[in-house]
């Protein structure tokens, strides 16, 4: 682990939240990533199931480590728990601070085309091939290669259904809080996607969960989406789950769509609903 930073270890739960630092070199800057080792990955002799988890807009690695209170489950079904950050840092490129939703934290999970982000802005590289490779070689001792799964809210609720379906058979499990279900159709996508990838709307359909499932062709998978109905981005309709669950009947690939009553959409939703999230991706990961 020569090329990993600690930067913090604390035990709950009977296992260690830790937050690493290292250098990307898809995005050219130090970046932290946090990793949940639960109770049944000390003496490293039992292959653990993985979960990656993406936050969204405005966060780091920390949000869901501070507030979700995912670890008392993660402690529960054995799982180990992978959060990265939202873009790269540090990497001053003008503009990329001047609103919260483009830019800094607001990398959207996607490798960027346009200029001047393309040289940076390339975090499905960096989530899909420099981090997972990184987390295979570096925990090796306690990650069970076959059985990853992936999960997100709202900007990594995006993350996690295109890595999923871009990268088939690399996820065996997908779950999304608050998923940014059709980014070309709704205000936080067009303002990303033209920033990012520029004007061509061929290109946008790379990165839209929407588009991708209509062309999914990979191992069975069920998509669970989870939904607050008192979330104002969904009433505002920057996330459009129905578009996914229409796209995903129309090409016959089970998807779950959860209604909750009242919730928003905040990290007092996520936490009411994170450990069903873990049962689901546990039976699947378990199987
Ligand atoms: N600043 C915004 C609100 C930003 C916000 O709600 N961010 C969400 C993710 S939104 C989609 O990706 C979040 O997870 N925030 C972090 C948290 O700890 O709650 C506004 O002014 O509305």
């Amino acid at each position: 682990m020569d090329s990993l930073q600690l930067e913090s270890s604390n035990k709950i739960f009977g296992g260690y939240q830790k937050v690493y630092s290292h250098a990307s070199s898809e995005l050219k800057c130090k970046m932290n990533f946090s990793i949940y080792l639960p109770p049944q990955a000390e003496g490293g002799d039992v292959k653990l199931p993985l979960l990656y988890y993406l936050s969204g807009l405005t966060c780091s690695e920390q949000n869901f480590i501070t507030k979700s209170g995912f670890q008392r489950y993660a402690a529960e079904h054995g799982v180990i728990v992978v959060g990265p950050d939202t873009s790269p840092r540090g990497v001053k490129i003008d503009g990329d601070d001047s609103s919260w939703d483009f830019g800094v934290s607001a990398g959207f999970y996607l490798d960027a085309t346009n200029e001047p982000w393309n040289n940076n802005y390339r975090m499905g590289s960096y989530l899909n091939v420099e981090l997972y490779d990184l987390i295979l070689k570096a925990f090796c001792n306690v990650v069970d290669p076959n059985r990853i799964g992936i999960m997100g809210h709202s900007m990594g609720g995006h993350g996690a259904l295109v890595s999923t379906l871009r990268n088939p058979g690399q996820y065996k499990s997908v779950s999304a809080f608050a998923p940014i279900c059709n980014p070309s159709a709704c205000p936080w996508g067009v303002k990303a996607f033209s920033g990012y990838l520029g004007e061509d709307k061929s290109k946008w359909a790379e990165w839209d969960a929407t588009e991708l499932v209509k062309k999914y062709n990979g191992p069975p998978l069920t998509l669970l989406l989870d939904q607050g109905s008192g979330d104002k981005f969904y009433l505002e309709k920057q996330l459009l789950p129905e578009n996914l669950v229409e796209a995903c009947r129309s090409v016959g690939v089970p998807v779950i769509l959860q209604l909750r009553d009242g919730y928003d959409h905040s990290y007092y939703y996520i936490s009411t609903y994170i450990g069903e999230h873990f049962d689901f991706h546990a039976k699947i990961l378990k199987a």
